[in-house]
């Protein structure tokens, strides 16, 4: 068992648990409160008392043990301690229990009394045990409602208040009885006051079981009402969770339509973003057609069921608003019964309390007493009721303002959900037409898509058609193009034929070199030549005060440059491509530029460079077609004697014999050809050509002077279509000078270069007579000059003598020599044509001569050797004198020089 300080802790619990209970119920669990902390402080004191005598008893018991032992140790000595120890043991709280076996120490007396004190222990905890119930309950009760609590309190309270009243009427009964017994006699006043007081008692016990009925009633009511309360409660708890459900369901749908809202606005943007695009790109239209349908028969299902729905949600608030306008209906009558009640309630209180007032003040302030504690009851009753009611009238007036706000809220949210249901209507509206739109755009495209296999198919099989069509077409006009090519081609060399027959097939330029420096600074530097303005093909020269007129083909005056001369020549050398034979001389006397225009200078090429080059780039840019192959030798002629130039041994004799496979063609064993395949094989061969022509003599000057350099080019072309071929001779020729050094009376080896060199030029006048006047032989064999170039000259080969002339009137003399021969050849020539016109108007691909005189060059008169001395004067005779006898003389020396070269 604990000390007092700890039961008093423990007590006190209820009392801070009831401290803790709710404002509305503190008036009420006061006064029971009250009672019990009474109850419980009385049974702690009654405790604390016990203890206190339990304590003074034990202490009391101890001292008197002690002296128990004391006087047995004094009668035994010391073998009693041990026993005593055996039989006592102390508590671990220190207090001393008296075992059983120490009884038989003590006194009779002090048996009874731990006997009877623990008893009044026992009782004691009993009625602890009890308290500790009754306070277990009552906190138990606090879980019930406030009003419950109070009512049952209440209950209990008037049931008490019953049996005490019932009671305290049946010991006043006994007194009256008694009383009665005492006072037996009927006639005595007592006894009348008596029965006039039973009766007035038994009255006013009618009375109070009638208010006690109506009291029983009026609880009863006050119990319908309260539980009409608590379904009005719960049917306004139902309402108000409808109401929020109701709520939550227009949020609901709110935020449905607006999502449907959301969607069909993005939809519509979409529509009209598509609408846009498919303006830019028609073929797309098919997609967004079936997307927009689709989405828009969902936004219209979507748009019936918020209708649906919006439609339920105010079916249901009007059920609402009914079940709340019955609910209030049922409220007032309730509260108007209630009234009612409570105003006979207070009618009945007033006479019972005027009633109780007699009766009190007569009689009995015990019932006066116990009816007030009822009224008193009955007042915190129609209190408790009074707060219940405002409270219910507050519900109410929350009840109302919620359903107001939500009223409210829920018609202004219909409203927007209407207005935004009306702007998507409008917008569905505007969309249908275009959604049409679409949709036969779609269709359209739809069947146009489903064609277009079909149609693929056929224009794919019409364009194999038509390309196997347009490749017959190309092929047969390729075909076409071919066979008009070679046409064409032959035409073109008719045409190139017949205007080299009416050209002349040997033409005759005239070129006059420039003043050089030196020959400016001396006294002969004026010129006696002049030119035409009007007419390039007119030379005047002034010769001891008489003009002399010159016409030839083309005057190059002093100032012309070599491209110049180039361009004028470079048809003829072009023709070599096409498989003719061509020979360019430049004739002159030494000095008078014959090298220049034809090899030129290193800064300024001549003839023979730019006819390489041109060859080359005109190859090239008929390679895909054609396969050529330039092959280039350099030869020089000097004293009759052939050199091979770009051979190894170029001090080597060669000789020019008949090719023995017997195509009658001349050929020179043992000379060098080399292919050149690009430029700069031209510059070595070039190089090659004058190292040797330097090594084989010591004078370089003096040696090209008195010899004839001969550039051969040959052109070997292989038609890879047609599988034609060509081939073509272009013969560079570098005259040696034609002066008359004979004159001077040259000796030794002097003489003998002269007559070498006027052998091979009256040889190649002769052969050019021969060959312009048709003549069955012409003397090629007369000199080696002319036999080498046989192949080039004979045929429909063609043939450009460049007349060199210097300027300077020292030269005059020679220059006039040179002109006169040069102008008899193309007079000759043109007469020859023009006669051939009247004669012979059919073309023919070779040039056909008449039988024409020419005169012989102006060759120095050297003598020649002894075969054909004879005829060797009468030429050199020949340039003085007059055309007709120069004529003759030609024949003569035509017929003179076959028989020396026959001798030969
Ligand atoms: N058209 C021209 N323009 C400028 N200079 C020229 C021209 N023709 C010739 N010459 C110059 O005149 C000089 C003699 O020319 P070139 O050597 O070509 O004469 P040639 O007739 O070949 O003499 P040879 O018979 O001795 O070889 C050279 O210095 C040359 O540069």
């Amino acid at each position: 068992m604990s000390d007092g300080e700890d039961d008093g802790s423990f007590l006190s619990l209820p009392s801070t648990a009831f401290s803790q209970r709710p404002s509305l119920t503190a008036e009420l669990s006061e006064t029971s409160t009250t009672s019990q902390q009474l109850i419980i402080q009385t049974l702690q004191d009654k405790v604390c008392e016990f203890q206190a005598r339990l304590h003074s008893e034990e202490v009391a018991r101890h001292l008197l043990v002690q002296q128990l032992q004391q006087s047995v140790k004094e009668k035994t000595g010391g073998g009693a301690e041990t026993l005593q120890e055996e039989q006592t043991s102390e508590t671990p709280k220190g207090v001393r229990v008296v075992q059983p076996g120490a009884d038989r120490l003590s006194c009779p007396e002090e048996e009874q009394l731990v006997t009877r004190l623990r008893t009044q222990v026992e009782e004691l905890e009993e009625k602890l045990l009890d308290q500790t119930q009754e306070v277990e309950r009552l906190r138990s009760e606090l879980g019930a409602t406030d009003l419950e609590k109070q009512l049952e309190l209440l209950v209990v309270e008037n049931e008490r208040l019953k049996q005490e009243l019932k009671s305290c009427r049946s010991s006043k009964l006994q007194k009256l009885d008694a009383a009665a017994e005492t006072c037996s006699c009927s006639h005595c006043p007592h006894s009348q006051d008596a029965e006039a007081l039973r009766r007035e008692v038994s009255r006013w016990e009618t009375q109070a079981r009638q208010r006690e009925r109506r009291l029983a009633e009026l609880e009863r009511e006050l119990l319908e009402k309260s539980s009409r309360t608590e379904a009005l409660q719960r049917q306004l708890d139902d309402s108000t969770r409808q109401l929020d459900d109701s709520r939550r369901q227009l949020e609901e749908s709110r935020r449905r339509q607006g999502e449907a809202e959301q969607k069909l606005t993005l939809r519509l943007q979409e529509c009209e973003e598509e609408l846009a695009r498919q303006a830019a790109t028609p073929p797309r239209v098919k997609y967004v057609t079936q997307t927009v349908e689709v989405e828009s028969a969902d936004s219209q299902k979507a748009v019936a069921e918020m209708q649906v729905k919006n439609n339920a949600l105010q079916e249901q608030l009007s059920a609402q608003r009914q079940l709340l306008r019955e609910l209030e209906t049922q409220l007032h009558e309730s509260q108007r019964t209630c009234a009612q009640l409570r105003t006979q309630l207070l009618a009945d209180r007033g006479r019972l309390c005027g009633l109780l007032s007699k009766a009190v003040g007569r009689r009995n302030s015990e019932v006066v007493r116990r009816l007030s504690k009822i009224l008193v009851y009955e007042g915190e009753m129609e209190r408790a009721q009074g707060q219940l009611e405002a409270e219910m009238q507050n519900l109410e007036e929350e009840k109302n303002r919620v359903i107001e706000e939500a009223f409210i809220r829920a018609e202004s949210e219909m409203k927007a959900v209407h207005e935004n249901l009306a702007g998507v209507r409008m917008n569905l509206l505007s969309l249908q037409p275009a959604l049409r739109t679409l949709t036969s755009d779609y269709n359209c495209l739809k069947r146009q898509v489903q064609d277009f296999p079909f149609m693929l198919d056929k224009a794919i099989t019409e364009a194999k058609q038509e390309i196997c069509q347009v490749i017959s077409e190309v092929s047969s006009t390729n075909q076409e193009l071919l066979r008009k090519y070679k046409r064409e081609m032959n035409l073109r060399k008719k045409c190139h034929n017949e205007l080299v027959r009416l050209k002349g097939n040997i033409r005759v330029f005239c070129r006059v070199r420039p003043v050089s420096q030196e020959e400016q600074d001396s006294a002969d530097a004026k010129t006696m030549l002049s030119f035409d303005s009007d007419d390039d093909a007119i030379l005047y020269l002034s010769n001891k005060g008489k003009v002399m007129t010159f016409e030839l083909d083309k005057v190059f005056p002093p100032h012309a440059t070599q491209e110049e001369v180039f361009q004028e020549v470079q048809a003829l050398i072009t023709s070599c491509i096409d498989g003719y034979n061509v020979c360019i001389f430049a004739y002159g006397q030494t000095g008078s530029g014959k090298t220049y225009t034809m090899e030129g200078v290193a800064d300024n090429p001549g003839i023979n460079q730019r006819a390489l080059r041109l060859l080359f780039s005109e190859v090239t840019e008929k390679a895909p077609d054609w396969d050529y192959k330039i092959t280039v030798s350099m030869v020089e002629i000097y004293n009759e004697t052939l050199r091979d130039l770009l051979g190894e041994n170029p001090s080597d004799k060669l000789d020019i014999k008949m090719n023995p496979d017997g195509s009658g063609q001349l050929y020179v064993p043992g000379l060098t050809e080399i292919t050149v395949q690009s430029p700069e094989d031209i510059n070595k061969v070039f190089e090659l050509g004058h190292v040797n022509r330097a090594t084989a003599c010591t004078n370089l000057n003096e040696h090209s002077s008195r010899s004839h350099a001969l550039l051969i080019i040959t052109v070997s072309g292989f038609n890879t279509a047609t599988g034609n071929r060509t081939q073509g001779k272009l013969n560079l020729v570098d005259l040696a000078g034609s002066e008359r050094i004979g004159k001077s009376g040259a000796e030794g080896s002097r003489l003998r270069e002269a007559q070498c060199i006027n052998k091979s030029l009256s040889a190649l006048g002769d052969v050019i007579n021969a060959l312009r006047s048709k003549h069955s032989h012409v003397p090629f064999r007369n000199s080696r000059l002319t036999y080498l170039l046989q192949d080039s000259l004979s045929g429909d080969s063609k043939t450009l003598m460049m007349v060199q002339v210097s300027p300077l009137p020292s030269n005059m003399s020679e220059s006039v020599c040179s002109l006169k021969f040069a102008q008899r050849v193309r007079s000759v020539e043109l007469s020859s044509s023009s006669s051939r016109k009247h004669e012979n108007s059919s073309t023919s691909s070779s040039p056909t001569h008449d039988s024409v005189e020419l005169d012989s060059p102006p060759v120095t008169p050297v003598p020649l050797p002894i075969s054909r001395a004879s005829s060797a004067g009468s030429t050199l005779s020949s340039a003085s004198r007059t055309p007709s006898s120069s004529r003759r003389r030609s024949q003569s020396q035509l017929s003179t020089g076959t028989r020396c070269s026959e001798v030969t």
